[in-house]
């Protein structure tokens, strides 16, 4: 899998297994990179009348010695501006001597329209604010065309933060592996095009590094998106229960129970209170209902007919009631009682700010159903406040720190939306579109996770399966997006996959 996300420490140790495995050593894997990225020059920008080539003082640099050299050896206009001198007997010192280029100081920087500028000031080793002149050379650049080595100069690759500032590429061509930088926000609005070089850093050295974090792409669950047997019948593809809010909040629960039914939950029942029966049922159709006002009713419900999965949250209302029912389905038994996960989303989580532990034990006896939980800021706030104003830790540790105090999936939503799994794996969502902040988006995006759980998905799986489909069908639609329009967006986007699925050599 080429999926996975190595934080800059990680780069580091990959880069120390490689170089200790060779042929390669340090100076030959800084040669590859610069030739990547003197490569990605050459063809993207054939016209540019000048190349300003940014070196600083580390690796970054002397990747940017090589670009400069390579650009030069190739015939192009090359001005060199350089921040700090390489360390002596280092790989950047060996490649800064080896560049017979004038060297100017970067505090003289100036660039004409119709050049392009390399930005080879800091990648992986960067470590305070960007000042002085590195600053300025972030605002001369702004009106020229960037390619970044590795990473824009003042991105954080840990966290995606912008230290004071940064720079603004078009193209940023990272080597091996991408970095959370790369693809949390801010970081990823700076990194225009992400070119992934291979430097020589083989698929067998990254296994090594072993990685918990990846970036959501199908290939990561394809093989587990469920496909109705031969034979199924509608119980067998899973029954979700979406418990509804009152009468004047009863949406949300029939846009969850629309979207699990589309995501191929062989029924869904909405669980409404008595006084909103009435309403619920005078919009669902292919959807069931029944009265559930009370914790008998659930209990009763949980008895006889094995729902698989279950949605609370969206529109329920914050209170008692929520964390009763949500309680309630905790206690089942996965195996006995068929209960496969809970899906606590919007004021069901809310519901427990100041119970957090009674969920967290809940979630945590051995035999309980799944639960996963999706916490916009606001909410994740809410739950996990201490982690929440940790700023220390980006959206990645932060998602990680939740689901492994939850013993929970944490689906951490937003346009960077972060999936984490107890055990500490962690994936981070690219395919999301603006279209997406929608009210009720959310309440859809829980119907799905529910669907895939029901169809016997584990949990962590299905939450980045329904993150990318959702994000996937939004994306698709564009303009004009409403909740209500994305059930329907999902069909040609599962088509797709289920087409993919089919033809997958392991499917
Ligand atoms: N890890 C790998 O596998 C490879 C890494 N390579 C390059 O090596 C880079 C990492 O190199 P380094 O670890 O030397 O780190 P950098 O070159 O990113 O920066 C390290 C140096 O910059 C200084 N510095 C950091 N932030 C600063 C700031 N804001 N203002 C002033 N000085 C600052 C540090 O004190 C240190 O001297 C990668 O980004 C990549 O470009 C490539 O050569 C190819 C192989
Ligand atoms: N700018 C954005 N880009 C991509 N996805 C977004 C963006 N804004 C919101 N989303 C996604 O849309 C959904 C919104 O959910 P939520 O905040 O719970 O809204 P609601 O409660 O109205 O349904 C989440 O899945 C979130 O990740
Ligand atoms: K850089």
């Amino acid at each position: 899998m080429s999926n996975e996300v190595l934080s800059p420490a990680e780069m580091g140790e990959a880069d120390r297994l490689a170089i200790a495995a060779g042929p390669l050593d340090g100076y030959g894997l800084m040669q590859r990179a610069g030739e990547a990225v003197a490569g990605v020059v050459l063809s993207r920008y054939p016209a540019a009348s000048r190349v300003h080539v940014l070196c600083g003082p580390g690796n970054n640099g002397g990747d940017g010695y090589v670009v400069a050299r390579l650009l030069g050896e190739s015939g192009v206009d090359v001005t060199l501006w350089v921040s700090g001198e390489p360390r002596a007997g280092s790989d950047a010192a060996i490649a800064a001597t080896e560049c017979s280029l004038e060297r100017r100081p970067l505090a003289a920087f100036v660039a004409e329209q119709g050049s392009l500028v390399v930005d080879a000031l800091y990648g992986a080793g960067l470590s305070k604010d960007l000042l002085g002149d590195t600053a300025r050379a972030v605002d001369i650049a702004a009106s020229l065309p960037v390619v970044a080595v590795d990473l824009p100069s003042g991105v954080s690759g840990d966290s995606g933060d912008i230290l004071g500032t940064a720079f603004r590429a078009d193209i940023t061509v990272t080597f091996a592996r991408k970095k959370p930088g790369h693809l949390l926000l801010p970081g990823r609005e700076r990194c225009g095009e992400i070119v992934v070089a291979d430097i020589g850093i083989g698929d067998d050295i990254i296994a090594q590094v072993a990685s918990r974090t990846f970036e959501n792409k199908p290939a990561f669950w394809l093989e587990e998106l469920p496909v109705p047997a031969v034979d199924a019948h509608k119980y067998k593809r899973g029954h979700v229960g979406v418990f509804s809010g009152g009468p004047s909040a009863t949406g949300a629960a029939r846009l969850a129970a629309l979207a699990a039914a589309r995501s191929g939950a062989g029924a869904v029942t909405v669980l409404s209170p008595a006084n909103a029966m009435q309403v619920n049922a005078a919009h669902l159709t292919s959807i069931m209902l029944r009265k559930t006002g009370a914790i008998e009713d659930v209990h009763e419900f949980l008895g006889d007919r094995r729902s698989s999965s279950f949605v609370l949250g969206p529109g329920f209302g914050v209170g008692d009631k929520a964390r009763d029912f949500a309680l309630a389905v905790l206690a089942r038994k996965r195996q006995e009682g068929g209960v496969e996960g809970l899906v606590l989303d919007a004021d069901g989580i809310t519901s427990f700010r100041n119970e957090a532990s009674t969920l967290f034990d809940a979630a945590s006896r051995p035999d309980a159903p799944a639960l996963v939980m999706t916490p916009h800021e606001g909410e994740f706030g809410r739950l996990f406040p201490d982690i929440a104003d940790d700023k220390s830790l980006s959206k990645l540790a932060k998602a990680r720190a939740a689901a492994a105090r939850a013993n929970a999936t944490v689906i951490y939503k937003g346009a960077d939306t972060v999936i984490a799994a107890p055990d500490g794996s962690a994936a981070i969502n690219s395919n999301g579109a603006r279209w997406l902040a929608t009210a009720g988006s959310g309440d859809v995006l829980a119907g799905i996770i529910a669907a895939l759980l029901a169809q016997g998905m584990r949990a962590f799986q299905a939450a980045c399966a329904a993150v990318w489909i959702h994000a996937e069908a939004g994306r698709r639609f564009g303009p004009g997006l409403i909740a209500e329009d994305l059930p329907l967006a999902l069909v040609p986007v599962l088509r797709e996959l289920v087409e993919a699925r089919q033809k997958a050599p392991t499917g």
